[in-house]
């Protein structure tokens, strides 16, 4: 598909080109099992669990760290609980812990129940390459320990490494662990004990979007987001839009149409277009300024009358929306539209500025009271 682009003023001031499009700069730490911290000093935090090997690591560092899928094969075993504390440089405020795989539930020097306690997610990755009947025993054993600690987080299973799989044994083989893992579940009268599956691989998009839905469950703003997205594209003639968190490209919330995978990966294309390009021709001579600043935006034509369109909302969050060339010709209308979402995405996250981020386990993003009253934004707002 040929693709004609312009993309305007990427100039500087939120300071994160330096690392774009690599490594965004995380703040990362990597302590032993028995340091942790207490839940009331860290962040809500999700946790990444599973056998060795199962790819717990890569998918961390694929999704936050930009690392490219190839890149994961020379990844060492990860022998401590690593902490990657990316709040510092995306919307998606939270901690995740990369489990070694042979993480030993008898071992006393081994605090589940603090590091359970303060948890948002626990996501479970099974590789579905391999033989995973020692994987779901694995499985029952953490989830079963977690809910008796914090039967508020939740449940997360990656069925990883579907690459390697043809469609049908894809579905086959989520239709066998799910079985399995829930026959388990009632036969320790845990039927309250929600497991949700996703068929992940870090060779596609698969792994973001799975992980924007874990994320979605944790922004507590996501129904208020939610309504505002389909406010802002009812109005404007636009077709699909996403709230992407730009390093991430985690999609934190879209309008209530369904998502379908091909306009989630051109939405995800695009932000990699804007910043590459960015990176290149954005930044000043001297090398100063940033990828992403309140100035991004960009148009994207496509010959199949698609246009695709990203502007920059927050320091962390880019809209991008899909549209028909038709609907474009408005963009007057869609520019004063946009301008009234963002008002009221920065309304929604205001509280957040002035309020500790870590309040608790479901506090991701920024606090919720001001997000509650604008869940029945009115029409007319924007
Ligand atoms: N085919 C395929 N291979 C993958 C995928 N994800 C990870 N891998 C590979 O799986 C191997 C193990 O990945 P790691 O991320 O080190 O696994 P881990 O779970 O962190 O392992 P430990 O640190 O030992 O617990 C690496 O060679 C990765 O390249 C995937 O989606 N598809």
């Amino acid at each position: 598909m040929s693709i004609q682009y312009e993309v305007e003023q990427l100039s500087d001031s939120y300071g994160v080109a330096d690392s774009f499009p690599k490594d965004f700069g995380y703040g990362e730490e990597e302590a032993d099992i028995e340091d942790s911290p207490a839940p009331s000093d860290s962040k809500p935090r999700i946790l990444l669990m599973g056998l060795r090997r199962s790819g717990k690591s890569s998918i961390q560092k694929v999704v936050f760290h930009k690392m490219s899928p190839n890149e994961t094969l020379f990844l060492e075993s990860t022998n401590k609980i690593y902490k990657d504390d990316i709040s510092s440089s995306s919307f998606v405020n939270f901690q995740i812990w990369d489990f070694p795989g042979q993480v030993d539930f008898f071992d006393p020097t081994f605090d589940y129940e603090m590091i359970f306690r303060g948890t948002g997610a626990l996501i479970f990755v099974i590789d579905a390459q391999d033989d995973y009947v020692e994987a779901l025993s694995r499985l029952h054993l953490t989830v079963s320990r977690a809910y008796r600690v914090n039967p508020e987080i939740n449940f997360e299973v990656f069925i990883h490494k579907v690459d390697g799989l043809s469609d049908d044994h894809k579905i086959e083989t989520q239709r066998d662990i799910h079985q399995r893992a829930n026959d388990d579940l009632v036969d320790a009268s845990l039927e309250k004990l929600h497991l949700s599956f996703y068929l992940t691989s870090i060779y596609d998009h698969s792994i973001f979007e799975a992980f924007s839905k874990v994320v979605q469950k944790l922004i507590p703003q996501l129904p208020t987001l939610e309504n505002l997205l389909n406010i802002f594209i009812s109005n404007s003639g636009i077709e699909k839009a996403f709230l992407f968190d730009v390093v991430s490209k985690i999609y934190i919330a879209t309008d209530s149409s369904p998502v379908d995978m091909q306009s989630y990966e051109l939405c995800c294309d695009m932000i990699d277009v804007v910043i590459d390009v960015s990176c290149i021709y954005g930044l000043k001579e001297d090398g100063s300024g940033s990828a992403y600043d309140k100035e991004s935006m960009a148009i994207i034509k496509l010959n199949n009358t698609t246009v695709l369109y990203l502007k920059e909302v927050t320091k962390f969050l880019a809209l991008v929306c899909i549209l028909r060339e038709e609907s474009f010709e408005r963009k007057g209308l869609i520019d004063y539209n946009f301008h009234c979402f963002r008002k009221a995405i920065h309304e929604v996250f205001e509280v957040g500025v002035s309020t500790p981020r870590s309040a608790g386990p479901q506090a991701m993003g920024s606090p919720c009271s001001k997000a509650v009253a604008l869940n029945g934004t009115p029409r007319n707002t924007i």
